[in-house]
């Protein structure tokens, strides 16, 4: 594995290499070439020294020239401006010239090859400027040479009016630009882990992260068009070969905490059982019988999102949307609730996860927001730190180190795609292209650094052009050449067939089942996995524990240069609790409420029969001392749940405070 980074160190002039596009003002006209003058000495004026009115012409003509100068660098600029307008690149003309001066420099793009054996993939998209970014007259400031991305951050320098750009090169393991079809990001993301699912029935996960408006979806909906076309070109091969498999498909989202089905429109629990298995209850799973059904599934699933306007998206994803692909056998469901405890504790044989993650914001644009969506943002940066700090964990190593999978309902639910021995992700970092999202995409791209900062091979500065080179060699080890696509899977030599035959050799008899039911299912509730949790082994409910809040935090601060801890990361750790909190207590209130509604529903009607009983017209005899008790009873018991339900408001609002003063604290600009 091979990646290089260039942490913090600008690409100056001199560090650039062949082009100069640092500290020197693109369009500072050049001085004439003596613009100073020696003052003429008073005096006996010198044979040798020019008269004083020929000294002043030389000024005279010099103050002309650089005007001269001046003005056609002006008009120069102006007819650039135009260009630029024209061809729907306006913005900085001069960061733009600089910008492009650099592209224009002798470099070397590698080719992509295919990195599917890698057990985490990192890959970053830039997507192309939009309308609105050319409206605002922003421009591109980020330069995609596979493996690297370059950011150029466009800079005054403390004169206020000389531009330079500052460089950061990061590599990763692709780097796709702007021009990049959403047919080869699949090619060399997704696409390898399909034969992985089906030969070695591998747990495959592909993420995509990013900034709000930055490509997530577009990518991540091109990726499932085009996997749904290959697990059915699979499924057909392994039928052709005698082997008959079923595809299964399941689809949620996590959005504030809470977990939804996107296809049944049903909320949903998250429970650990006594092994720390993480169930999903009732999560629906549906068989899909064509490519067809399969795309029309996922829009129907990606349409149902929860989804709120940003500042850089109006129809922006506030959920993270998990859409899982099981591969699983032929057959009745009895048999398939029975291979999926011989074989695992988890029951799919092999599994496809797409993943379309919330996307972050920054702090300066979650300053407007309601308590709602401060808290929705919130949550979402938690459990992005959660996620990265669950894959640097796994990236380590994983062993003895603890994993906060606890620390956020999404970690939750892909503990099996980390813990698994056969599992492999792909995390597709998004990027928007334009300056003013320069400092979000450096967070993003230090994000995904980091998710695999075990193979960064240097921490120090890099030249670009260094990392280049470290690529080029990278590229040219062995087992890094460009993969032929892989053979059919060979009848009956494949892992998944062995690992059928073994679980059907196997006596079937001693599994739990329930011979009374005709369909062949236990009474047992089944879950995302087609797996059975007895309800009494269920030992936790699954809400985010402070403990894993608190885990993660720490781990934050360890990556901190010289444990240089600052407040910025208590107030950021005491936000995440308190929203934390804030999301139990607001469960709580309206549980009470519910709870209330309804013994008030009960006792009302209760009243109404104990009144007719003594005013009916029909009534002759009465007991009014009973009427009397048990009316006092029954007031009672209304009191005792308006106390109750106040004590409860009365607590979520002291929360509500807390939750504000706490994200007064946090300037929630970068949380990674
Ligand atoms: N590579 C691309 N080529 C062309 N258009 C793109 C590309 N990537 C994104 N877009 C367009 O940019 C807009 C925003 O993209 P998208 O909705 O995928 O962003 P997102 O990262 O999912 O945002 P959010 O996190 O807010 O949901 C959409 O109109 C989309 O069509």
């Amino acid at each position: 594995m091979w990646r290089a980074r260039e942490k913090t160190a600008a690409v100056s002039s001199s560090a650039a290499g062949p082009v100069s596009t640092g500290h020197v003002a693109a369009s500072a006209p050049r001085r004439a070439s003596n613009p100073r003058v020696t003052p003429t000495k008073i005096g006996k004026p010198s044979t040798k020294s020019k008269p004083t009115t020929q000294a002043i012409a030389e000024i005279e003509r010099n103050r002309e020239d650089r005007r001269k100068a001046m003005a056609q660098v002006k008009k120069e600029r102006e007819q650039e401006s135009l260009n630029n307008e024209r061809n729907g690149t306006p913005g900085d003309v001069d960061f733009q010239r600089m910008i492009k001066q650099f592209r224009e420099q002798d470099h070397q793009e590698l080719s992509h090859t295919s990195k599917g054996e890698m057990k985490i993939t990192i890959c970053v998209r830039k997507r192309p400027v939009n309308k609105r970014e050319i409206r605002n007259k922003d421009y591109d400031c980020i330069t995609c040479w596979h493996p690297k991305v370059i950011i150029h951050d466009c800079k005054l320098k403390v004169d206020g009016i000389t531009k330079y750009l500052d460089s950061n090169a990061f590599a990763f393991d692709h780097s796709f630009d702007e021009n990049t079809s959403n047919t080869t990001v699949y090619k060399y993301t997704a696409q390898p882990l399909i034969q992985f699912v089906f030969n070695e029935g591998g747990r495959a996960t592909v993420f995509a992260y990013g900034q709000t408006g930055s490509g997530k979806t577009f990518t991540m909906e091109g990726i499932q068009a085009q996997a749904a076309k290959d697990l059915f070109v699979e499924l057909d091969k392994w039928q052709q070969h005698g082997t008959s498999l079923e595809l299964w498909m399941s689809f949620f989202e996590i959005y504030g905490g809470q977990c939804q089905d996107l296809l049944r429109q049903k909320r949903l629990t998250i429970r650990e059982d006594g092994n720390g298995e993480v169930q999903i209850v009732d999560l629906d799973e549906v068989k899909i019988h064509s490519e067809a059904e399969l795309l029309q599934t996922m829009q129907r699933g990606n349409a149902l999102r929860t989804t709120h306007a940003t500042e850089m998206n109006d129809q922006s994803s506030r959920s993270h949307s998990i859409c899982q692909l099981h591969i699983r056998e032929a057959g009745s469901m009895k048999l398939h609730g029975a291979l999926l405890c011989l074989l695992s504790s988890n029951a799919a044989l092999g599994k496809l996860s797409l993943i379309d993650l919330a996307g972050s914001e920054r702090g300066a644009d979650t300053k407007s927001h309601n308590r709602q969506r401060r808290m929705e943002s919130s949550e979402i940066n938690k459990s992005l730190l959660a996620l990265k700090e669950c894959f640097r964990a796994l990236d380590s190593g994983g062993r003895g180190a603890h994993i906060p999978f606890r620390a956020s309902k999404l970690t939750q639910v892909l503990k099996d795609s980390f813990v698994n021995a056969k599992a492999r992700t792909v995390m597709i970092a998004a990027v928007s292209p334009c300056a003013s999202s320069a400092d979000h995409t450096i967070n993003t791209l230090r994000y995904a650094d980091r998710v695999k900062e075990k193979s960064v091979p240097d921490d120090g500065l890099l030249d670009p052009m260094l990392v280049k080179v470290k690529h080029l060699a990278a590229a040219q080890s062995p087992g890094s050449s460009p993969e032929k696509p892989p053979p059919p899977p060979p009848l009956g030599s494949n892992s998944l067939a062995d690992l059928m035959s073994e679980a059907v050799s196997r006596n079937l008899t001693d599994l739990p089942h329930d011979d009374d039911d005709d369909d062949g299912l236990d009474d047992l509730s089944t879950y995302s996995d087609g797996e059975h949790i007895d309800y009494d082994d269920v030992r936790r409910d699954s809400s985010a524990s402070q403990e894993d809040i608190k885990a993660l935090h720490s781990a934050l601060r360890n990556q901190a240069p010289d444990g240089d801890v600052d407040d910025e990361d208590h107030s950021l750790e005491e936000l995440h609790e308190v929203v934390q909190t804030l999301y139990e207590e607001q469960e709580n209130l309206l549980r009470c409420h519910m709870t209330a509604i309804q013994e008030s529903a009960e006792l009302l009607t209760e009243e109404g029969i104990l009144l007719s009983n003594v005013q009916g017209e029909t009534v002759v005899d009465y007991d009014i001392d009973h009427y009397a008790q048990r009316l006092d009873e029954i007031l009672a018991k209304k009191e005792a749940t308006i106390r109750r339900l106040r004590r409860q408001l009365a607590q979520f609002r002291r929360r509500c405070q807390e939750e504000e003063a706490a994200a007064q604290r946090v300037d929630q600009v970068p949380f990674y």
